[in-house]
């Protein structure tokens, strides 16, 4: 099921079953919450995103956002942030009725919004984008020194005194970019913040430096709503969950540390979900491994960031990379695509040299990627599903000059099912859909790529943080595919922040830290405290 079609025909959907509050309350229960939105209503052309949302949130708290990708989560923040006008429905924060004209007015209020894909000005330096828009430059706070002076007292607050206040922030890596969102979220003073899926980019140490940062600001009695899909984080940070499913509430303010997660996830998903790995194909010791080597690495470098790296990887066999953002790791990916050129070594596919740098060259001979970036680095926003989907191999699809619309249809749709997209609409263009939706529909690509018998069949797929931001449901999914993708002979590289999608994937892996590969085993040899222990101290226990 997709999110509800906005038609007024047919029977009232069945009221949802929202659960009691919960008995084991924060101190200040009986309180009035701070955020209170209650029906909110909010349609898109085709698609009633929000079917009646209710969300309580109390000053002080973390409550926790979840759904399926799709449900609603981002659209309901927007319509706090002020970045829609929802269509029905009612907002009191701290009591009293609130419609806010646009974001601006939001900040006013007090709330601040760190978004999936942050909203920073590239160009600009980390000051500027601390202050933009900011009430106080309107008043004249554009001294230069003032607003650098106040961003690096920012900046140390979050525990980053090393980012510089004048670096240009396309120049930051990820997690820098995030803490950058969050110190223009503290300088509002903000009574209430929400974050949207604030850990999918970043690594293990660098999440637990964000909540920290999340329990400073509680205590301090800001409200923080926190969306993820990555259910052990939401125990860990947690007070109390809301759950969406298609644009409705389907329980609202239950503990987060005692419900279940079969509870959570069969609220999600309406069904029960196991999250399990496929099973890995039955893999030999590298070296009695028949199968053909289908990519070689030898002696691979990018000068400054990763120092000869050679490993191979076989048809039907998936190998992972487990690492830390930072360690390398993307860019031994990038640079087996062609996204980067190596400073030396060679990349070879089925025995012959790829050209360096060049993915045009690469993508004929048989690779395909799902990059970490998927809106800047993926997609044409603006184009269809089906439009992104075939995009890869639109020669597959003309014969003596004719585009066989009915093959490629065929094709597209039978993705569409296969991972699950929603909505369901190959013409619907992909900036409308939900991140997790737009995620599939990158590796809906490939997928396409690997399913003919023709001879742009892909024979290597690089993925990059495949289940950024996939919900849970999905995930299972898209495991199953990738493993079955490798049934079909195809070599699968792949990279992930977390370890347990490593090790429960990849036949094998291997650990990077420092630019260098430290270790490497079967995935079933590794558990992931060993992993996480050598990433970050460099040894094994
Ligand atoms: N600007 C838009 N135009 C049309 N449809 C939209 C627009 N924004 C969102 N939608 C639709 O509204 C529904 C809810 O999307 P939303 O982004 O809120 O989901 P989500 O719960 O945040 O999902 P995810 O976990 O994937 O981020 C989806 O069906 C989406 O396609």
């Amino acid at each position: 099921m997709g999110p509800a079609k906005d038609t007024d025909d047919g029977p009232p959907a069945a009221t949802p079953d929202i659960e009691d509050p919960p008995e084991d309350t924060p101190e200040d229960a009986g309180a009035a919450p701070l955020l209170r939105m209650r029906g909110i209503v909010k349609r898109f052309p085709g698609v009633r995103a929000l079917d009646g949302v209710d969300l309580d949130v109390r000053a002080g708290e973390v409550h926790c956002l979840l759904g399926q990708n799709g449900a609603g989560k981002s659209t309901l923040i927007k319509v706090l942030a002020g970045a829609h006008r929802p269509d029905g429905g009612e907002i009191l924060l701290g009591g009293e009725p609130f419609s806010p004209a646009g974001p601006t007015a939001a900040m006013r209020a007090g709330i601040a919004t760190i978004y999936q894909e942050l909203d920073l000005v590239d160009g600009l330096s980390v000051a500027d984008n601390i202050f933009l828009g900011h009430e106080r430059a309107r008043l004249g706070f554009t001294r230069r020194a003032d607003a650098e002076r106040e961003a690096r007292e920012l900046l140390a607050r979050l525990g980053h005194g090393e980012i510089p206040p004048r670096r240009e922030t396309g120049r930051l890596p990820a997690a820098g970019r995030q803490v950058v969102s969050m110190a223009r979220a503290l300088s509002h003073e903000a009574r209430l913040i929400v974050m949207d899926e604030p850990s999918a980019a970043l690594a293990h140490d660098e999440v637990t430096n964000l909540f920290r940062i999340i329990r400073e600001l509680t205590d301090a009695g800001v409200a923080v709503v926190y969306i993820s899909h990555r259910l052990e984080e939401i125990r860990e940070i947690g007070d109390r969950v809301t759950v969406l499913k298609d644009g409705r509430t389907v329980a609202n303010g239950l503990p987060a540390r005692s419900t279940p997660t079969s509870r959570i996830v069969s609220l999600m998903t309406g069904r029960d979900v196991e999250y399990a790995f496929p099973e890995r194909s039955a893999a030999a010791p590298e070296e009695d491994d028949d199968r053909p080597e289908v990519l070689r690495v030898e002696g691979l470098t990018l000068a400054g960031w990763f120092e000869d790296v050679s490993f191979s990887v076989r048809a039907g066999e998936i190998v992972g990379l487990a690492g830390l953002v930072g360690s390398g790791r993307s860019e031994i990916l990038e640079t087996v695509y062609g996204t980067r050129r190596p400073t030396s070594g060679r990349v070879l596919l089925d025995g012959a040299p790829v050209r360096p740098g060049d993915t045009g060259a690469a993508v004929r001979r048989g690779m395909g990627m799902a990059p970490e970036e998927r809106k800047s680095q993926a997609l044409l926003l603006h184009e269809s599903v089906a439009g992104n989907i075939t995009l890869a191999g639109l020669g597959r699809y003309s014969r003596l000059g004719w585009l066989d619309r009915d093959r490629e249809t065929d094709d597209v749709r039978g993705q569409i099912e296969a991972l699950d997209i929603r909505p369901a609409d190959p013409r619907r263009p992909v900036a409308t859909l939900s991140g997790g939706n737009q995620q599939k529909v990158v590796l809906a690509r490939w997928l396409v790529g690997a399913a003919g018998g023709d001879a742009r069949r892909l024979k290597l797929l690089v993925l990059d943080e495949p289940t950024r931001g996939v919900d849970v449901g999905a995930r299972a999914e898209l495991y199953a595919v990738i493993r079955e993708l490798a049934d079909r002979g195809v070599a699968v590289l792949l990279v992930s922040s977390e370890v347990p999608e490593v090790l429960g994937l990849a036949d094998r892996v291997l650990v990077v830290r420092e630019g260098r590969v430290i270790h490497r085993a079967p995935g079933r040899d590794l558990d992931e405290h060993a992993v996480l222990n050598m990433i970050m101290e460099g040894r094994a226990l």
